[in-house]
């Protein structure tokens, strides 16, 4: 058995008297594929922003490679270093360049050279063909290049562990198929993720592990033939059966 990445035991988070997450246990190890699928405000997101403690949890532990994260003591910066994140929409700095955006946890949290830290950031641009787009600002890019490129900055340092939420939600169906190829891509090199999407066929197709939250809980996870060929809770099936018919 591969190595555990990431351990949520007993995930509890509420937002004023709603509680959100009502005790989320999960296993993720590394090089899988693990995508949290769900109605709209069933956690997912939430569930994503308390792994890099964008929000706290109320009770329960977060294990990174075994340390737990959701100690207080634990610096927030040092834990998001270590893990990668991707959001629906507003990633990429507007007044910085595409390298600029791609290198600067490398430069200032790493303290890596701008030689060495601008020589990966081109090598990783142009694998994703946007190396001629390096010098430009985010603005020049389609949504589709500039989620690409807001990919490739997550994984710049190498990460544990990489978060994406919802990542191809605010682009246009057309773009959306260069992003997910991109995620496809980092899979077959080994990147362990998470990921939060309404993409079911890309769920189905890319992830080895998929978690069907339903109101805070997880009600069913599974292998993805499992989830989506023949899931066993009623809820799943109610859930799927709005995607699929
Ligand atoms: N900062 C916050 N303050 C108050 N309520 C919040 C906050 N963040 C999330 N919520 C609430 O928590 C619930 C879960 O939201 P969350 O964004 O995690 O769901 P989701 O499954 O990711 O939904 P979607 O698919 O629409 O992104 C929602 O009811 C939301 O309104």
């Amino acid at each position: 058995m591969s190595e555990v990445v990431l351990q949520l035991q007993g995930i509890h988070k509420s937002f004023g008297d709603r509680e959100v997450l009502r005790g989320i246990d999960l296993t993720v190890r590394t090089h899988e594929v693990v995508a949290l699928i769900g109605a709209s405000g069933s956690g997912k997101s939430t569930l994503l922003r308390t792994i890099n403690l964008l929000e706290r949890i109320d009770d329960g532990q977060i294990l990174l490679r075994g340390q737990d994260i959701s100690d207080p003591r634990v610096p927030a910066d040092a834990v998001r270093a270590r893990i990668g994140v991707v959001f629906q929409h507003y990633n990429l700095f507007p007044h910085l360049s595409v390298l600029d955006n791609v290198t600067l946890a490398a430069r200032h949290v790493f303290r890596e050279s701008r030689q060495d830290a601008e020589a990966r950031g081109i090598d990783l641009l142009g694998r994703i063909g946007l190396a001629e787009h390096a010098r430009s600002f985010p603005d020049r890019l389609s949504g589709g290049q500039q989620q690409r490129a807001a990919i490739v900055r997550a994984i710049a340092t190498n990460p544990e562990l990489l978060l994406l939420d919802e990542i191809t939600s605010a682009l246009d169906p057309e773009l959306v198929g260069e992003v997910l190829d991109l995620v496809r891509e980092l899979k077959a090199e080994g990147t362990t993720i998470v990921m939060a999407t309404h993409e079911m066929a890309f769920a189905r197709d890319v992830a080895d592990h998929v978690v069907f939250l339903d109101q805070g809980l997880i009600a069913e996870q599974g292998p993805p033939e499992q989830l989506f060929g023949a899931p066993r809770e009623p809820r799943t099936r109610e859930f799927l059966s709005r995607f699929l018919s």
